[in-house]
């Protein structure tokens, strides 16, 4: 079935909205075959007043779970991984509780608790405490394994950055290879993603990027440049930066079979529904979201200091989109930015 057009028109109200509610800046990239639609709003920054355009380059944050999620099955599909193993198995030391698998890691089902509840239950001064830090795997899974668990394994759907530090520890115990090398050679090679990268702990951005406006607190206070920082904090679970054009291809070659075989790529699109209205779902490190006209995109979201992402393509990967703010710790702007899935799936603008 053939899709309405993208209302482009409704994702630069979107754009305006947001911008309105304080971001500095929003851009959206649409892909659908050799057609590609274009809207960038506000600044990519606010100190040199330099506008925003699609082409820049930003931290992706949690959109970084799926690319975590790519190189684990194909290890699954390779025969070193056993999806309903133990997660012991894979790691260097073992999690308090044997009956965690790998997939209650990819399904956020562990329960493992968020260490970044505490990390930055105040934001501002979290981040400045952690933005120049470079943490071991371990020592982002001890922050966690200090709380008891959310639930029992798999009893329940609660979200958690320490399931994907976790599943970063096991992808390089198995292999003895580094995340960026699997990164790099499985997924930004083959798929020519000249825009994205993992150079943790390099707190820069090379190339042409949106600088990242953390809102503080106490939101009459202005907002604090958060572009540079090592995201340590989150390495598997959040540390990509990339660009509209490369998200928009990785999900497009994800969801149309070019990056698993058919038995992993049937695992990772198994949705189990996390909202009460249905409407949003969860795999394997992939977000389900079915919009206002009834088709469902998959896809991830992000958010880490001073950006928000939406990254989300149909189900045979034809038309994807990628929209980003460069502002986070405003829960307005986030919920404002996730319009432009209906408009550019759907052709309208929901509200
Ligand atoms: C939810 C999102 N998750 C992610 O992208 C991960 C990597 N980010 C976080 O867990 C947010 C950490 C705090 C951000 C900070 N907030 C605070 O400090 C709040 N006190 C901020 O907004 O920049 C996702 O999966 O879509």
């Amino acid at each position: 079935p053939s899709l309405p057009a993208p209302d482009v028109a409704a994702v630069a109200e979107v754009h305006r909205t947001a911008l309105s509610q304080g971001a500095p800046g929003a851009l959206t990239r649409i892909d659908e075959g050799p057609r590609s639609y274009h809207v960038a709003t506000g600044e990519a920054d606010t100190a040199a007043h330099t506008p925003m355009d699609t082409g820049r380059r930003f931290r992706v944050g949690s959109v970084s779970k799926t690319f975590t999620t790519v190189v684990l099955l194909q290890l699954v599909a390779e025969g070193k991984v056993d999806l309903d193993a133990p997660a012991n198995r894979y790691l260097p030391e073992p999690l308090p509780d044997e009956r965690i698998t790998v997939r209650h890691l990819l399904s956020h089902r562990s329960g493992l608790y968020d260490y970044t509840n505490d990390m930055f239950h105040n934001t501002v001064p979290g981040f400045e405490a952690v933005r120049n830090k470079v943490f071991s795997y371990q020592e982002l899974i001890d922050l966690s394994t200090a709380k008891p668990l959310n639930n029992a394994p798999g009893a329940a759907y609660s979200y958690s950055n320490t399931n994907f530090v976790a599943l970063g520890a096991i992808i390089e115990h198995v292999t003895g290879t580094p995340v960026a090398t699997h990164y790099q050679r499985r997924i930004f090679v083959p798929l020519r993603l000249k825009n994205t990268s993992y150079v943790h702990p390099r707190t820069t951005i090379s190339g042409t990027y949106a600088r990242g406006y953390l809102r503080q607190d106490d939101t009459t206070l202005p907002l604090v440049d958060s572009t540079e920082q090592t995201v340590s904090w989150a390495q598997s679970a959040g540390a990509v930066i990339s660009n509209a054009k490369d998200l928009n291809r990785f999900f497009s070659a994800l969801l149309s079979g070019k990056l698993l075989p058919e038995e992993q790529l049937r695992e990772m699109t198994t949705m189990v529904p996390v909202t009460a209205d249905g409407k949003q779902s969860y795999g394997l490190g992939l977000r389900g979201r079915t919009l206002s006209c009834g088709t469902t995109v998959y896809g991830h979201t992000g958010t880490v200091q001073g950006y928000y992402t939406y990254a989300f393509t149909t189900s045979d990967g034809r038309r994807s989109m990628t929209s980003s703010a460069n502002t986070s710790n405003n829960g307005t702007v986030n919920t404002t930015l996730g319009a432009t899935l209906d408009a550019s799936f759907c052709g309208t603008d929901p509200a």
